[in-house]
């Protein structure tokens, strides 16, 4: 007969389980020499109730960019900065007052790109499930946690169209959370949505309900692939613009 592990122990193997797929797909500084201004964002993961949670921001609606959108904590980078990692969490500290050597960084994902240009790289770290956000007003509004299935498995979906300046155009995920707990509605779109797809998809490594960009098989050289069709538009028109 099989006896069920106790909460602490289920917890730990979920956490090693995680760790051990999230650093297969770790792309290091592959990524870093790219000709393209730079950004990072941190993918904060954090165990509840023995459950895998993100925590998202709502960006401050006085903000010029992107006011009162939801996002990861991050930002752009700064000359101090030595690596990706160094502004991610310099600038989770700066908006939700995380300190660095509160998270247990992991690994790099392949990175997106903003409406800004910016090469955006998601940086994964565990943070500890009493961590207690302080978010900065002048540039955060809310900080709430979203259970990391739901990015796989959500209630409330639908997709949007977009299309960038390089005239590359496709959709976009676009997920609705309710946290019934506060009573409140979180829309998670965008940039934002896809690297959360992206993270749920490493670490559960199962079908979505919904359709996603990747080859399932080959998640690791799509993903690579993806980024790299959108990244050679853009710079392709920067270098016909020059
Ligand atoms: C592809 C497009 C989409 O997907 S739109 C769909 C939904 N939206 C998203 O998914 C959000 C995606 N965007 C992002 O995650 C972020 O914009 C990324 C790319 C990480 C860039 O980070 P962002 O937060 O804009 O930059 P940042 O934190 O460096 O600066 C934000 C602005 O705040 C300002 N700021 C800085 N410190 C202070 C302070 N102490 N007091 C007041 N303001 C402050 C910065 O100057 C900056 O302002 P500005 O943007 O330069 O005007
Ligand atoms: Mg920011």
């Amino acid at each position: 007969t099989r006896v069920a592990c106790p909460p602490p122990i289920r917890r730990q193997r979920r956490g090693i389980s995680a760790r051990r797929r999230l650093r297969e797909f770790d792309v290091g500084d592959r990524f870093s020499r790219l000709p393209l201004p730079k950004a990072s964002v941190l993918l904060p993961l954090t165990v509840r109730a023995g459950k895998l949670h993100l925590l998202l921001t709502v960006r401050a609606m006085q903000l010029r960019r992107s006011p009162g959108e939801v996002c990861f904590p991050g930002g752009k980078r700064e000359a101090i900065d030595k690596d990706e990692i160094d502004t991610a969490l310099r600038e989770a500290k700066e908006e939700v007052g995380l300190q660095p050597e509160k998270v247990e960084v992991v690994c790099r994902l392949v990175p997106g790109i903003d409406k800004m240009n910016h090469v955006v790289t998601p940086v994964v770290g565990f943070i500890e499930d009493t961590f207690q956000a302080t978010p900065n007003p002048d540039e955060v509004s809310d900080v709430f946690v979203v259970p990391l299935e739901y990015f796989v498995k959500p209630s409330n979906y639908k997709t949007l169209p977009y299309k960038t300046s390089s005239g590359y155009s496709g959709w976009m995920h676009c997920f609705i959370y309710d946290d019934h707990e506060r009573k409140m509605s979180f829309k998670i779109w965008g940039l934002t949505a896809h690297f959360a797809v992206f993270l749920a998809l490493v670490i559960f490594g199962k079908h979505p309900t919904f359709k996603v960009e990747y080859d399932l098989d080959n998640l690791i050289s799509s993903a690579e692939t993806n980024f790299m069709n959108l990244y050679a538009s853009i710079y392709e028109r920067k270098k016909s613009n020059l």
